[in-house]
């Protein structure tokens, strides 16, 4: 018998305002996995992630977190004004952590500055977010959901900007937090992410056409 996903939604129905987006989806997110959530422009995508995560809300079905989430979205747009550097940034997710009270300062700090090397933000987490380049504020987004030390980490898109290198080391940073037991699904439109994804959720037609592999790789 399997261990039921820690992240899991069944008979799930989303629409926006009338218009019917997800119906009747059943998806796991398992534990110790990395799911590449996949599927052409306007499938719903997003929409899946976000009601994973519990930033929206299901019309019907039933989803179930048996853990904290993190989700990382898709890099905003920020005044270059902003009174807040990368690493303020990095800190809220330590901060949103289930310990991170009883982490205390230095112990949230070493965590942001763990989060912060391991996307390759060192040079620019002090600049403000806002004076970032789009690449590099997708990056210290990507270190606040690892900050958050959830035991499911949702990502929208996280490759969407990045060079090469960033790219890569993304998916080895994915492949890792799986590795350490994390519940990782990643909605991606990179071929190389869905290479070496364990499992693929596709999303097609705005609706409730899912097809879910296993690569079974690891
Ligand atoms: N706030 C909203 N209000 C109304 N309709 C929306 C809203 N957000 C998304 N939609 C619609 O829901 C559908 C699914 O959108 P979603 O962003 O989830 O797709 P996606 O698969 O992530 O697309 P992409 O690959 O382009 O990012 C689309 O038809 C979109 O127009």
């Amino acid at each position: 018998m399997t261990d039921l996903a820690p992240v899991r939604a069944r008979a799930l129905f989303y629409a926006h305002d009338e218009t019917p987006v997800l119906s009747g989806l059943d998806v796991d997110i398992p534990a110790g996995r990395v799911t590449a959530i996949i599927g052409p422009n306007g499938a719903g995508k997003t929409t899946l992630i976000e009601v994973l995560a519990g930033v929206r809300k299901a019309g019907s079905g039933e989803v179930t977190r048996d853990t904290p989430v993190a989700l990382v979205v898709q890099r905003p747009d920020a005044p270059a004004e902003l009174p807040i550097t990368g690493r303020q940034v990095v800190a809220l997710g330590a901060a949103a952590t289930a310990g991170g009270a009883r982490l205390g300062p230095g112990g949230r700090a070493a965590r942001v500055a763990e989060a912060v090397e391991r996307v390759g933000a060192t040079a620019f987490a002090d600049a403000p977010f806002g004076q970032l380049s789009g690449g590099q504020r997708q990056r210290i987004l990507i270190a606040q959901g690892l900050a958050v030390g959830a035991g499911a980490l949702l990502l929208d898109e996280p490759a969407a900007g990045l060079d090469e290198l960033s790219r890569a080391r993304t998916r080895e940073l994915l492949a890792a937090e799986a590795a350490r037991g994390v519940a990782v699904a990643c909605v991606t439109h990179d071929a190389a992410d869905i290479a070496v994804a364990d499992r693929v959720i596709r999303i097609e037609h705005c609706r409730a056409h899912l097809r879910v592999s296993e690569a079974g790789a690891r």
